[in-house]
């Protein structure tokens, strides 16, 4: 009898799942909605000029392959934070943000979930919003944290339940953690607006929570890095210590890098330097340390300021691009009088679209139309380009008749 035989299959993974599914599909009409991955106006991956420009000088200004520290490129952590934190941070400035470099985002959620679960001195429970990106409850079940829900998404209006959240998050126990996506809502587009971001502030300010903040899109919802960080960077200026998680992957197109960061804001440089030696702590017998390219080029871009501007000159072309798409597919729907209302297609922010198809109807468009999307409805924007939005529509339109 084998070792494994008790071993059962598990389900494909719901988003990269629909990706497999689609490789598999022969027609060629087949439109992958599902990935979170941007795609140009010809449906092709995107590698920024400002990436591959700063690729090319490490290739001689690093040549070498030695080991980075446990927690990584000492120059990309501090640039990663102030991108996030904005240059006038008070906790930036005092010395006081512990940074650590992670494997891309998910590493990030991961190291925040685990560090938590180890040290948070009060109840290990993390509420996420309903709906969430599928990876956070298993990264926090997995790091040891109860996982709880508070309402985030209204069915009814396709819009914030902001009534719903706030009565949960009132609800919730004192010093609960509160999982916060910074912008770009995954999967709905549906962020809080800029008063609401200052409600909740103080909700969570009275109520003693403590905010984790996932910012995976940071410059790719808006065009804009600081508009995109508004909600972070007002809790930090209100008082409230975080812990954030930074992703690369998309905003500088980084994905198979593995390119994020860690950070929690402390009380002073000394409860900084506590910090840092318990997140070394944590990672070395996780994977001891850190890939080096995706942060050489990260930093690359984030340490000179005409690379700089040149990428936030990019990643406002592909927040654009996904703008663009938005509208063009609410046009094209009500051009072909499909039936119910689209909206919000157009008011939602960010990579995804959370289009309220039902999961039989986008089965039906997978095995009918070959057109591929996560099953609870959402769509990646940027897999629609002036080639297949019209055949996209159409499809929907069928679908939903
Ligand atoms: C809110 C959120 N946080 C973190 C991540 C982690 O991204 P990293 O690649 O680890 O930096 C994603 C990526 N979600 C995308 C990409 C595919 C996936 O990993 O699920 C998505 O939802 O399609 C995300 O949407």
């Amino acid at each position: 009898l084998s070792v494994w035989s008790a071993v059962p299959s598990g389900p494909p993974d719901p988003i990269l799942g629909v990706t497999e599914a689609f490789k598999a599909d022969k027609d060629p009409r087949k439109i992958n909605l599902g990935v979170g991955a941007y795609r140009d106006g010809n449906g092709k991956p995107y590698v920024l000029s400002s990436v591959k420009k700063s690729e090319e000088r490490i290739l001689t200004s690093h040549p070498e392959k030695e080991y980075l520290p446990i927690t990584g490129l000492g120059s990309f952590t501090q640039n990663a934070a102030k991108l996030a934190y904005g240059e006038d941070s008070a906790p930036l400035k005092a010395g006081a943000v512990a940074v650590t470099q992670s494997i891309s985002g998910t590493g990030a959620l991961r190291i925040g979930g685990a560090f938590l679960a180890r040290h948070y001195p009060n109840a290990k429970s993390i509420y996420l919003p309903t709906p969430s990106w599928g990876n956070h409850t298993p990264i926090f079940r997995d790091s040891g944290l109860e996982v709880r829900q508070y309402r985030y998404f209204d069915k009814e209006t396709v819009g914030l339940d902001f009534a719903g959240m706030v009565a949960d998050l009132k609800a919730a126990p004192e010093n609960a953690i509160v999982l916060l996506h910074a912008c770009a809502h995954n999967p709905t587009g549906i962020d809080p607006t800029v008063e609401q971001w200052k409600e909740l502030s103080d909700l969570i300010q009275e109520k003693k929570l403590f905010p984790f903040f996932d910012m995976a899109y940071q410059g790719f919802a808006s065009g804009s890095t600081s508009r995109d960080a508004f909600a972070l960077r007002h809790f930090v200026s209100q008082g409230h210590q975080v812990a954030l998680a930074q992703s690369f992957a998309k905003n500088m197109g980084l994905y198979g890098e593995r390119c994020g960061a860690f950070s929690l804001t402390t009380a002073d440089a000394e409860e900084k330097a506590r910090v840092d030696s318990q997140l070394k702590i944590v990672i070395r017998p996780m994977y001891s340390n850190p890939p080096m390219h995706g942060a050489l080029i990260a930093n690359g871009i984030l340490s000179d300021p005409a690379l700089y501007s040149e990428w936030e000159g990019e990643v406002k072309g592909m927040a654009d691009r996904i703008i663009s798409m938005r509208e063009k597919l609410y046009t094209t729907l009500n051009d072909l009088n499909t039936p119910g209302e689209w909206g919000h297609i157009k008011s939602q922010i960010g990579m995804f679209s959370f289009t309220g198809l039902t999961k039989p109807q986008t089965q039906a468009l997978a095995e009918k139309a070959h057109v591929y999307m996560t099953a609870d409805g959402r769509i990646s924007m940027a897999g629609l380009n002036g080639n297949n939005i019209d055949y996209f529509s159409e499809s929907v339109s069928k679908a939903v008749k």
